[in-house]
């Protein structure tokens, strides 16, 4: 999915998990990656494009920039007009941190998928059994194997719970729910147990600026918010259907706690 600024639209991102799996119920890596790389490239391009924007324009610092609903000051519209889902950046430097990371994890699997080896990564199952047989995952320690599929995939898989949990919560809760306690309550059912304290401390202060639950669903760009509700009931089964076949297959090659 070409998930441009201006065409950015969740359905469309999450139909990629959708079409994930195949009729042996194995989760084709090309949709996978393709799902990850339209949840990225919306909110990466988009922080990346501000933060450059702000760069060249006088005397704006990032906070000036920001517009009086975001709880900044005086708004700056040469660097508004590109932002559609400029909520997205109220994380700041963190959450280009965190989109970096993922667009790594993304890179790294394209590499092997498109690499010497790469009939073995046409499945999260193909891939598992591959790399297992040939040995190319260590369970002890990171160096060895830094970049194996099994380990990237891993991380990758943490952050979809995160997702599911999220966009779950953001679906079933009342219209004033606080986002900032949906999302640390998603990240700590998920993703915090394998962060360090220091990660956890600063994504948890970050999640406090998060905009409202109707931006939110706003910013999904499929409709008013009865409708982005209704798109995620629709498709966070899918989410969860892969995210419990990964689980089952990493939990049965003992890989859960990969370095
Ligand atoms: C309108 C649409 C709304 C939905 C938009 C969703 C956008 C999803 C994009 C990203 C999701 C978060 C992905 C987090 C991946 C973390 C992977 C990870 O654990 N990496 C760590 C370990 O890597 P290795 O060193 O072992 O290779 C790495 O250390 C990174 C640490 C920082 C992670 C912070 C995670 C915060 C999770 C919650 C994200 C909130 C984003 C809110 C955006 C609205």
């Amino acid at each position: 999915m070409a998930a441009s600024e201006s065409d950015f639209n969740l359905k469309v991102v999450l139909v990629s998990f959708k079409q994930c799996l195949n009729e042996a119920e194995e989760v084709q890596l090309d949709h996978y990656l393709a799902g990850w790389r339209g949840l990225v490239r919306c909110v990466g391009e988009t922080s990346a494009r501000r933060q450059a924007l702000l760069a060249t324009v006088p005397g704006r610092s990032r906070q000036a920039a920001l517009c009086p609903e975001d709880g900044g000051g005086v708004p700056c519209p040469e660097v508004s007009a590109y932002t559609p889902h400029r909520f997205l950046n109220s994380l700041g430097a963190i959450f280009s941190f965190i989109s970096k990371d993922v667009a790594t994890k993304v890179q790294i699997m394209e590499g092997l998928c498109g690499g010497p080896g790469r009939e073995h990564y046409s499945t999260l199952q193909s891939m598992v059994a591959y790399e297992v047989g040939h040995k190319l995952v260590d369970l002890e320690r990171r160096a060895r194997y830094p970049d194996s599929g099994c380990r990237t995939v891993l991380r990758l898989h943490r952050a979809l719970r995160w997702l599911q949990l999220f966009l779950e919560g953001l679906r079933t809760s009342p219209e004033d729910a606080s986002t900032a306690t949906l999302c640390t309550e998603s990240y700590n059912a998920s993703l915090a147990a394998f962060h360090p304290w220091i990660v956890r401390r600063a994504v948890t202060v970050a999640f406090c600026t998060l905009p409202a639950r109707r931006a939110f669903l706003e910013a999904m760009n499929v409709g008013p918010p009865e409708q982005a509700v209704e798109m995620l009931s629709e498709a966070l089964p899918f989410i969860e259907r892969v995210y419990s076949i990964s689980q089952k297959l990493y939990a049965e090659h003992a890989l859960l706690g990969l370095p």
